[in-house]
């Protein structure tokens, strides 16, 4: 599987937002985390700022909704330049509504589970998304330590990909550093969120580039 890094621009410095996101243009993904106060316990931000970022940059957008009743959002956030659109299995949509509105847009759709929802509440819809999401913190802030607890739920989610001869791509989002992406990477994951370590450090492109390497050279080594 090709190891893709998706920096979370949560933890960039929102005065000098596009400055931050050329910094990361070596990704492969623009991770963009949009929280409503309700589904999780912050607010973030919303499609204004997708929209401006859209005409600043030609990355790929990988929009993760931390929102409630994501059907009703998919429309405005595919409009304003998502390329691909996670949302929480827990949310409260019709995960095979949201899937099918992600898809009318033309995005790539993803499903996420938060820390305590069991992979096995994604198997159902495990080929019907480009991408499913393990969150490894509770959703809501960056900065938090990453939970070693929720490798075998990566492992898990692997193994039944593998079973069903999907091709998919496993994203971890929360606590994922230089010590952290090894980890995930040996247990399946190939898409790496990173937002803390990748923007509190001095330089944010060589951190990019050090997080691949470490996950590349770990990939898949647990199976
Ligand atoms: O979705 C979220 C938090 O809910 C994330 O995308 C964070 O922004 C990741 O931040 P770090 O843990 O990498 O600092
Ligand atoms: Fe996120």
């Amino acid at each position: 599987m090709d190891i893709k890094i998706s920096p979370s621009i949560l933890s960039a410095d929102f005065a000098r937002l596009s400055a931050d996101v050329d910094k990361v243009s070596g990704a492969e993904m623009l991770h963009i985390d949009v929280m409503d106060g309700h589904f999780v316990p912050n607010i973030s931000i919303g499609t204004p700022v997708v929209k401006s970022l859209r005409k600043a940059s030609r990355m790929f957008f990988d929009v993760h909704l931390m929102i409630s009743d994501p059907l009703k959002y998919v429309g405005p956030f595919a409009d304003c330049g998502a390329d691909l659109i996670t949302f929480h299995v827990e949310s409260g949509s019709d995960p095979d509504a949201v899937i099918a509105a992600i898809r009318e847009k033309g995005k790539i759709p993803a499903i996420s589970v938060k820390p305590k929802t069991p992979a096995q509440a994604v198997y159902p819809y495990l080929d019907k998304v480009g991408m499913v999401l393990v969150m490894t913190v509770e959703p809501g802030f960056g900065g938090q330590s990453f939970m070693a607890d929720m490798l075998p739920k990566i492992k898990a989610l692997r193994q039944k990909a593998e079973e069903l001869s999907l091709d998919l791509d496993i994203q971890v989002d929360g606590g994922i550093d230089l010590n952290t992406a090894p980890l995930v990477a040996q247990a399946g994951a190939n898409v790496l969120v990173a937002g803390s370590s990748v923007f509190g450090s001095g330089d944010p492109a060589a951190m990019v580039e050090k997080l691949r390497e470490a996950a590349r050279a770990a990939y898949g080594r647990d199976r």
